[in-house]
């Protein structure tokens, strides 16, 4: 008999299960608003010139394919903490960092999860209420137990402050306090930085420890340096936390799986035994980490002509996601008759529009005007165009009747 016989099919992932579907159909008015992949006006995956540029460096200079540390590329470690946290902060320059270039935001939250399961048994992750997905999985898998912190307001589309801050301040002392830097995922609502302040105040008065997912730095205002607010906000303010980084957005590297975890810790000496924990954790994990994506972040960020480039292209990705938001919100606004308020799909940040539309008009979206979006009601803005919003807008009205 079989031995695998036993093995039920596992459900479609929510959020890349909805491409799988898009790809299946064969309707050429279909449209992609799942997946977070930023594309072009032309609705095409978008390669950043940076990245041909420096990869036509790297041809050039003819790298060999040996194995990288358990840690990852030196050189990337370096600018990637440095992008972080400012090349001038004082826990650069006191070498209190330790950084692990990880698989991608993936791999790099779920690194940290299983230093947390080893070193933190008791510990609790606090999620927010929606969050991704996938941070769900990560936890369950390395075996953190989870509970949820109220985030989204459906009654005003906007954050749930006392909510929130209340199951921060309910939840037992020294939890892991999952923190999206910004751009949060799938509302696209931001903490005000009064509000990060507030928070701040109660984790510290909880003595848990900050963890941040920071998968859209400079992808989601257009400055890396804005969108690394509330991170560098906890880091003066004396934290030690966690910062998972991802390169998929904000450098369009996706399929190169490139990130880091990062490691903020009281002392060097400290941040040197975390290292060498991590490393522990990714030997018998994955090993080692892939070059190619890591060396195009060492390149580029490390030429300041390529550094410049790479800004004006966040600016302009950030850019046309913003122009789209608008669109969409004058069409929603001059088609729907029902007085409903549209002006969340201006205030949110980010590639997303949590539009609060049920499960049920979602499917219709999809059944009826070959529209592919996630079931919670997430639209990815990054896969819509300007001349698609009008199709969007009708399909979104159409689904309230
Ligand atoms: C908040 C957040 N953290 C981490 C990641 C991980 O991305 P990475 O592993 O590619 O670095 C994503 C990607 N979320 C996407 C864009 C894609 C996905 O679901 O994997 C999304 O559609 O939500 C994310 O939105």
């Amino acid at each position: 008999v079989s031995r695998f016989e036993g093995v039920t099919m596992a459900p479609p992932d929510p959020i890349l299960g909805v491409s799988e579907a898009f790809r299946a159909d064969t309707n050429d008015l279909k449209l992609n608003l799942g997946v977070g992949a930023y594309r072009t006006e032309e609705l095409q995956p978008y390669v950043l010139n940076v990245v041909k540029k420096a990869e036509k460096l790297m041809l050039e200079r003819g790298e060999n394919k040996e194995y990288l540390p358990i840690e990852g590329l030196a050189a990337f470690n370096k600018v990637t903490a440095e992008l972080l946290f400012g090349a001038d902060n004082s826990v650069i320059q006191e070498g209190r960092v330790a950084t692990i270039q990880g698989l991608s935001g993936t791999g790099s939250l779920r690194l940290a999860a299983a230093f947390i399961h080893r070193y933190f048994p008791d510990a609790k992750a606090l999620i927010s209420s929606p969050t991704w997905g996938n941070h769900k999985n990560i936890f369950n898998d390395a075996r953190v137990p989870w509970s949820e912190y109220r985030y989204y307001d459906p009654r005003t589309v906007g954050l749930d402050f006392d909510g929130m801050v209340a199951d921060i301040k309910a939840a037992p002392d020294g939890s892991f306090v999952l923190l999206h830097g910004c751009a949060h995922n799938p509302t696209g609502i931001d903490p005000t930085p009064e509000q990060w302040e507030k928070i701040a105040d109660v984790i510290q008065e909880k003595n848990h420890i900050p963890f941040f997912d920071v998968a859209y730095q400079g992808f989601a205002s257009g400055s890396l340096d804005a969108d690394a607010y509330s991170v560098r906000l906890f880091v003066r303010r004396g934290f030690e936390l966690l910062v998972a980084q991802s390169y998929s957005k904000n450098l369009g590297l996706y399929a190169e799986r490139i990130g880091a975890i990062n490691v903020v810790c009281s002392s060097s000496d400290a941040g040197t035994r975390v290292k060498s924990q991590l490393k522990r954790l990714a030997r018998p994990m994955y090993s080692n980490p892939p070059v190619h994506g890591a060396r195009i972040v060492a390149n580029v960020v490390g030429d300041p002509n390529l550094f410049n480039e790479w800004k004006q292209e966040m600016e302009l990705m950030a850019g046309r996601i913003k122009n789209v938001r608008q669109r969409l919100y004058e069409n929603l606004s001059e088609k729907d008759k029902s007085g409903k308020d549209w002006s969340f799909v201006l205030k949110q940040i980010g590639m997303f529009s949590y539009t609060g539309l049920h499960k049920a008009q979602s499917d219709h979206m999809t059944d009826k005007w070959h529209i592919y979006m996630t079931k919670d009601g997430r639209i990815s803005l990054a896969g819509l165009s300007l001349s698609k919003c009008e199709y969007l807008a009708d399909a979104i009205i159409d689904s309230f009747h």
